[in-house]
């Protein structure tokens, strides 16, 4: 278990499991694509202020698992409070920024998009769905979208290694 930082705000305890470097790969799909494997590089950090700092990088992999280029990236913010209600903001640079509300229990986080806003020139986007889960010291996530006219359905999964247990903020 990963030791509570003695400056963490009590609000955000609940998402104390989360900090750190988390790193791995994951698979990607939609009806509308092709299906890809993905390397993925994730930081929480917090300041002892009620929120973690959150940056997301991820690479395409080709078979050997080499990184090809960059792909999907977001930075945000996370919030709880002590009855384990969530707040997510999060911004891509494809130009979609969201709000997300949902639950978290025991090492498990469930979010949903409570409001979704895009640019122009944005990709049709208008719903997330996002389960994490830390499994054996594990995290592990799904997400579910609805884009491009099609339903609410799986677009990323992957499974990531704590690889830095440095969890202060720089
Ligand atoms: C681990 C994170 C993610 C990875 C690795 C990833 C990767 C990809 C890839 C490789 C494609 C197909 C090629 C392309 O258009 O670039 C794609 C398409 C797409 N992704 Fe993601 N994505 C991720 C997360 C997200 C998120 C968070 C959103 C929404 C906020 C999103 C929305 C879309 C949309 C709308 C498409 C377009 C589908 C189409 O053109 O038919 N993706 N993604």
């Amino acid at each position: 278990m990963i030791e509570i930082p003695d400056d963490m705000h009590p609000d955000v305890v609940p998402l104390a499991f989360l900090l750190g470097t988390w790193e791995g790969a994951g698979v990607g799909d939609y009806p509308t694509i092709e299906a890809f494997r993905y390397g993925q590089q994730v930081t929480f950090t917090q300041d002892g202020r009620p929120f973690l700092a959150y940056t997301s990088r991820t690479w395409l992999l080709d078979d050997d698992g080499n990184r090809v280029r960059p792909l999907a990236t977001e930075t945000g913010y996370w919030k709880s409070k002590l009855d384990g209600s969530v707040e997510v903001t999060l911004a891509h640079p494809t130009g979609i920024v969201e709000i997300w509300l949902g639950e978290t229990d025991n090492g498990r986080v469930e979010i949903r998009t409570d409001v979704v806003a895009r640019t122009v020139d944005a990709k049709e986007y208008t719903a997330g769905h996002r389960l994490y889960g830390l499994v054996k010291g594990e995290l592990m996530y799904a997400y579910d979208m609805a884009a491009m006219g099609q339903p609410l359905q799986a677009h990323v999964s992957a499974q990531l290694k704590r690889v830095d247990t440095e969890i202060a903020a720089e």
